[in-house]
């Protein structure tokens, strides 16, 4: 299926005050204003939302948050709802990041909620899901993606999961430097989409874009782009600096 429009999305993680955030977004979207057969998002900490919106706003990079919270509004002290991300410009928001599973208490459970609210907020998600290097060395990986996908996607149906993204993180790659080699990341691709073939159907599995997440730099995007399974990538540390997420968004 040839129409899964490449997507490149860049998280910045806890990274970059207001000001710095704005520099880098101002500089990206020069950058990357020539881009129209790739989607670019960039994920701000929530304090810079706001102002790299105002960046972004008419061009063609999109916002994403890197979390949120499923209630709609509370006593809920430190979180953010999802209207609070749409109204500050949030088209997307990252949904389960490894980081939040193995810091902040985030489950399959938790990840599912995230996953109704978000779409039913009509916020895009970005559902993160991986295996360990431990589970990956007793050959769990298959097993424990399985087992995301199903608790995280619970509940749902097909035609509720039109605009979901998958990214395929495995945590053993995430800042490592390890990245997967293209064929270990098209294994578990192509695993994914049978999967949600398997859950969801055809139709559903052959427009879901898949993205890579772990070590993606500039001199490895194109090997990884290459495989028939993935669709784009989600970049943690390349994603800091303009010029070089400028480069892999060229890829
Ligand atoms: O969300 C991004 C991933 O955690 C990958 O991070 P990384 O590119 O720094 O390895």
């Amino acid at each position: 299926m040839d129409n899964r429009k490449p997507f490149i999305a860049g998280n910045w993680k806890m990274f970059k005050t207001g000001s710095e955030a704005i520099k880098t977004a101002e500089e990206l979207v020069k950058l990357v204003a020539d881009v129209t057969d790739t989607e670019v998002m960039i994920a701000p900490p929530f304090t810079a939302l706001s102002a790299v919106s105002d960046v972004v706003k008419e061009t063609n990079v999109s916002l994403g948050a890197q979390n949120f919270f499923w209630e709609n509004e509370g006593a809920y002290t430190g979180e953010i709802s999802s209207a609070m991300l749409l109204s500050a410009g949030c088209k997307y928001v990252i949904i389960g990041h490894s980081e939040r599973r193995q810091f902040f208490g985030e489950t399959d459970e938790t990840v599912n909620k995230k996953i109704k609210t978000a779409i039913s907020s009509k916020l895009l998600p970005i559902f993160c899901i991986g295996e360990s290097e431990k589970e990956r060395i007793s050959k769990d990986t298959f097993s424990i993606l399985d087992k995301q996908v199903s608790k995280g996607l619970k509940g749902l149906f097909s035609d509720e999961l039109q605009h979901l993204v998958i990214a395929y993180e495995p945590v053993w790659a995430i800042g490592t430097g390890k990245t997967a080699t293209r064929e270990q990341a098209q294994e578990v691709h192509l695993f994914l989409r049978s999967l949600i073939e398997k859950k969801f159907g055809n139709l559903l599995a052959k427009s879901l874009r898949i993205l890579y997440g772990g070590s993606v730099k500039p001199d490895n995007i194109a090997e990884l782009m290459a495989m028939p399974d993935v669709d784009g990538a989600l970049v943690g540390g390349a994603s800091l600096n303009a010029e070089t997420f400028g480069k892999i968004v060229h890829f």
